[in-house]
């Protein structure tokens, strides 16, 4: 059980205002956590930090024992996958499905004069089938629906096999069916004990697929509960996050949320 991140008692600051305070959170390497809470509260930002982008303003937070401020970040990002509606706006449109998957060994979007080997060829397409994409390889990547744009970036996000995968809402904006079929793979995903330690923020408990394990809710860039799912994602804690009376239930692997 290797600790993946460790922050203690972290704060950021942005431009004098306060973004997230007193972050005390803990992930190992078996543990898939949801990061839930309001518009604004922070989610994007802890992410950020957690896939050293940004750096606390105070309090210590190491990332795969790496301590941020302290150690050489080209070094330590290769070993987080990323996917986020930000970092997709970065493919090209024309980009063929597995060159957007494979530029990822280089850590890069859009393919220019670096060269492949077979390994990588046959790495991206065995992430492919294993996302149902294989029919899409050749395919420009704007061309394709958004339930398969967001398979293809989560795709590249493990196409370097992390240590440590970040999801940024990757169920938003889809339709009741290609949610399903994401939810299906990334709870088959997250259940295999292969697969890295993963952090996924998203705005819905219906869009926590079966087999993650923790759940960290935030309000007001404060942490207001964290800790196994169970005793997290529940309507007293939910209600005291969003500031409305919520009724939370489970049924199987599966939660929902609605108005008391
Ligand atoms: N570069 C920045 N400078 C100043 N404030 C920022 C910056 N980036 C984000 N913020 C502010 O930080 C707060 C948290 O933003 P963040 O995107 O992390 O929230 P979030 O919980 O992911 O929100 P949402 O659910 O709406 O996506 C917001 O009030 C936002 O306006």
């Amino acid at each position: 059980m290797a600790g993946v991140l460790h922050f203690d008692d972290v704060s950021l600051t942005r431009d004098g205002s306060a973004i997230l305070s007193d972050i005390t959170w803990q992930v190992s390497s078996e543990q898939r956590w949801v990061v839930l809470g309001p518009n604004g509260a922070g989610k994007t930002t802890l992410l950020q930090l957690a896939s050293s982008l940004l750096h606390p303003s105070s309090g210590s937070a190491t990332v795969l024992d790496e301590r941020l401020g302290s150690s050489d970040v080209f070094e330590l990002r290769p070993r987080i996958g990323f996917a986020s509606t930000a970092l997709a706006r970065r493919i090209p449109q024309d980009e063929r499905v597995l060159d957007v998957v494979m530029t990822s060994a280089h850590a890069v979007t859009g393919r220019w004069n670096e060269s492949y080997d077979e390994v990588d060829v046959r790495r991206a397409q065995r992430v492919l089938r294993e996302w149902r994409l294989d029919s899409f390889e050749d395919r420009r990547f704007g061309s394709l629906s958004d339930g398969e744009q967001k398979r293809v970036q989560i795709a590249r996000a493990i196409m370097t096999d992390p240590e440590l995968l970040l999801l940024d809402e990757p169920a938003a904006s889809l339709d009741l069916g290609a949610r399903e079929e994401l939810l299906q793979l990334l709870g088959a995903y997250a259940s295999s004990t292969e697969s890295p330690a993963m952090v996924m923020v998203t705005h819905h408990v219906e869009e926590i697929p079966a087999g993650f394990t923790h759940a960290l809710l935030l309000t007001d860039g404060r942490i207001t509960a964290s800790g196994p799912l169970d005793e997290v994602i529940t309507s007293s804690a939910l209600t005291s996050a969003f500031g409305l009376e919520l009724v939370v239930q489970r049924d199987g692997d599966r939660f929902t949320a609605r108005a008391a």
